[in-house]
């Protein structure tokens, strides 16, 4: 398959992670005989340093001449008292809202080898397997008015009946598609706009009556994610509420470092990108965790392209790196394994080639 991809790097650890998730990409190109075509673009603070402007008509144009977007992450201290319209963070809510990218889908998996790096007891961590679908293109993050001066600030959490229609759709069918159990987020005692999403998952479920659906308010869910996250199948819930809910599950698997992250819309065209952000504590230093931007480039191959055993060798890669003992230091079990962003996707590739040799001699025998 031939495949244009645009590459948004970002700031801070965004280029250390964005380059492994793109050498990954090269070698199983060259492993399975397709050819990626790389459109490089800058977004976040690079991009107003570069172009004034944290997501300049070059990018746009660029991603809409793609088939998928690769992203790494924006932000950091360098650009915090920019003005709103300056900001890095703006660039990556503009290319969300640009692309109608509306249904941020984020699964959280336990991983087996990493178990002993997250503050849960094994018990509760291990077995986890959840998507936590997020609203993208609405809510408060969105809302008009939003303002301050110095005595007072606006924001406003609003939503429509489709906004809300279209992502709870989704959530039902990646519901149906997994264990059946669909877990809506809100806070419907209080917010006016969880009233109408909760009313909404009512009327919708009449669709899905394979789907066990519960309704949550989102303080308890918080809680019941460290307490019980195994319950989980999938949670669906409005954008800020979403944003916190998965750095916070981020923990079962060990770090914010392993969790990947697809944006689409309705038609199949997504952004791909880690949950985490630039990492300003530790950008430059060749110890940001790939794994993140590299399952999120499986993520894209699987969902954007369809080539479902290409994502299948990444994912099994970057697995059985983890369960030889090597990551990142940000995995405290780690011991005295740690190794830096390179040598970790070196491994990764070297592990690549090991499957793709095995599977080739497996084939030669049938
Ligand atoms: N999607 C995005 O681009 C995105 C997401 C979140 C935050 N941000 C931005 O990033 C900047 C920093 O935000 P923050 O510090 O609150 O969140 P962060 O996610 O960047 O970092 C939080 C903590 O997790 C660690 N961490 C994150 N990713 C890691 C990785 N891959 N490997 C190892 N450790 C990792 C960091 O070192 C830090 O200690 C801010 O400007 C914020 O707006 C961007
Ligand atoms: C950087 C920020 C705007 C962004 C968000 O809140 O959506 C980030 O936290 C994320 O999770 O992708
Ligand atoms: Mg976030």
């Amino acid at each position: 398959m031939e495949k244009t991809i645009a590459v948004l790097p970002g700031d801070g650890i965004g280029p250390e992670v964005t380059e492994a998730a793109v050498k990954v990409l090269k070698s199983i190109a060259m492993r399975y005989g397709h050819t990626f075509h790389w459109k490089f673009a800058a977004i976040g603070g690079a991009a107003v340093d570069e172009f004034g402007s944290p997501l300049p008509k070059e990018t746009v144009e660029a991603c809409e001449a793609s088939d998928a977007i690769l992203l790494g992450a924006v932000g950091g201290p360098k650009w915090d008292n920019n003005p709103a319209e300056q900001r890095p963070e703006k660039g990556l809510l503009n290319i969300r809202k640009h692309f109608d990218l509306f249904a941020n889908v984020r699964p959280v998996k336990a991983v087996p080898a990493l178990l002993g790096s997250s503050p849960l007891k094994e018990e509760i961590a291990r077995e986890v397997d959840m998507v936590i679908v997020r609203e993208l293109t609405g809510g408060l993050y969105f809302g008009e008015p939003k303002r301050h001066n110095e005595n007072s600030a606006v924001d406003t959490l609003v939503y429509t009946r489709t906004e809300i229609e279209r992502i709870v759709d989704q959530a039902f069918e990646m519901a149906r598609s997994r264990r059946g159990k669909l877990a809506s987020v809100d806070k419907a005692n209080v917010l006016e706009s969880s009233k109408l999403w909760r009313k909404v998952v009512e009327e919708r479920k009449a669709g899905y009556p394979d789907v066990e659906v519960e309704h949550m308010l989102v303080d308890s869910a918080a809680m019941k994610l460290i307490t019980n996250p195994r319950a989980f199948d999938v949670l669906v819930t409005e954008n800020m509420f979403g944003d916190i809910l998965s750095d916070e599950a981020s923990v079962i698997t060990g770090s914010l470092g392993m969790l990947p992250s697809a944006s689409i819309r309705s038609d199949g065209f997504g952004l791909y990108e880690p949950v985490h952000g630039s990492a300003p504590d530790i950008a430059g230093q060749n110890k940001a965790n790939p794994s993140a931007a590299m399952l999120s480039a499986a993520m894209m191959l699987r969902q954007s392209f369809g080539m479902d055993s290409e994502a299948s060798s990444i994912e099994d890669a970057v697995m059985s790196v983890l369960e030889d003992g090597y990551c990142t230091g940000d995995l405290s079990a780690c011991g005295n394994k740690v190794i830096s962003t390179e040598r970790f996707v070196e491994k990764v590739i070297e592990e690549l080639e090991r499957e793709f040799v095995s599977e080739h001699i497996m084939f030669s025998y049938v």
